[in-house]
């Protein structure tokens, strides 16, 4: 049997990501030690490797098969627009893509102004602003912070995620507008799909099932 492999995001979603896979049966110890510096774990037994990669890269590793499985959030699924297909939405990591600013911002969105918007999610943004509210605007890409943007004049607004809205809030801004809903999602690649299509069709079989018995 060859190994299934699963690329993970690190970060804020790794955590739940292990503890689902545990639930449906799949397991590697060998993560668990914070100190390890390894990059790879391998599960002989169950036959599956499992790696954590940046949430960006996930995508690309599994569109080119180097990943058979992968589970990121569905604003990297969004951003990356890899071809890949996405099977579960996994119900943790919920948050909000949002575009947000001071209030006073809102009139410029609502008369369609020439506005700035920074963003670690320039395609996300771009789709919405071009596509759907069909408004030009000049996109600003930024890493992190992107709540300083407004703040310090380099945009009028910006487009990131909302969870709890502490950041916004301690910062004088506000949702304008809400452009989805975001969660993690387990993604396949294509080919896997195919090839593997019983392993991998039992696996999102216990995993609805624990999703289910979780609610
Ligand atoms: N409050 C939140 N802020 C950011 N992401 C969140 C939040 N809540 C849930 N998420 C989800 O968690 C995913 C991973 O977030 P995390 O901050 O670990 O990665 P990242 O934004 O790629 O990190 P970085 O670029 O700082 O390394 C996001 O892509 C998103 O789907
Ligand atoms: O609504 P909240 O619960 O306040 O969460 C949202 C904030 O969290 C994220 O930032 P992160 O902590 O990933 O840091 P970053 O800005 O450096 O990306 C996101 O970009 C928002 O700034």
């Amino acid at each position: 049997m060859r190994y299934l492999t699963f690329a993970l995001a690190k970060g804020r979603l790794a955590k739940k990501t292990m503890e689902i896979l545990e639930q449906v049966g799949y397991t590697c110890e060998e993560m668990k030690d914070p100190d390890s510096r390894k990059l790879i774990f391998v599960n002989e037994e169950q036959k599956i490797k499992i790696f954590l990669a940046k949430a960006n890269d996930v995508p690309t590793y599994v569109e080119y098969g180097a990943a058979d499985i992968g589970v990121v959030g569905k604003d990297t699924i969004l951003e990356e627009g890899k071809k890949l297909y996405e099977v579960i939405d996994l119900g943790f990591g919920k948050c909000r893509m949002c575009v947000a600013g001071p209030l006073s911002a809102k009139e410029l969105l609502q008369h369609g102004e020439l506005i700035r918007v920074a963003t670690k999610y320039p395609n996300i943004a771009k789709d919405y602003f071009y596509n759907k509210k069909h408004q030009t605007v000049e996109i600003i890409k930024l890493n992190g912070s992107i709540e300083l943007a407004p703040i310090v004049g380099l945009s009028e607004v910006i487009v990131d995620i909302v969870e709890t809205g502490s950041t916004l809030r301690e910062n004088g801004l506000e949702v304008l507008e809400e452009i989805c809903g975001l969660s993690a999602r387990m993604v396949v690649n294509q080919v896997s799909m195919k090839m593997e299509q019983e392993r991998i069709n039992k696996l999102i079989t216990d995993l609805r099932e624990v999703l289910i018995k979780a609610k």
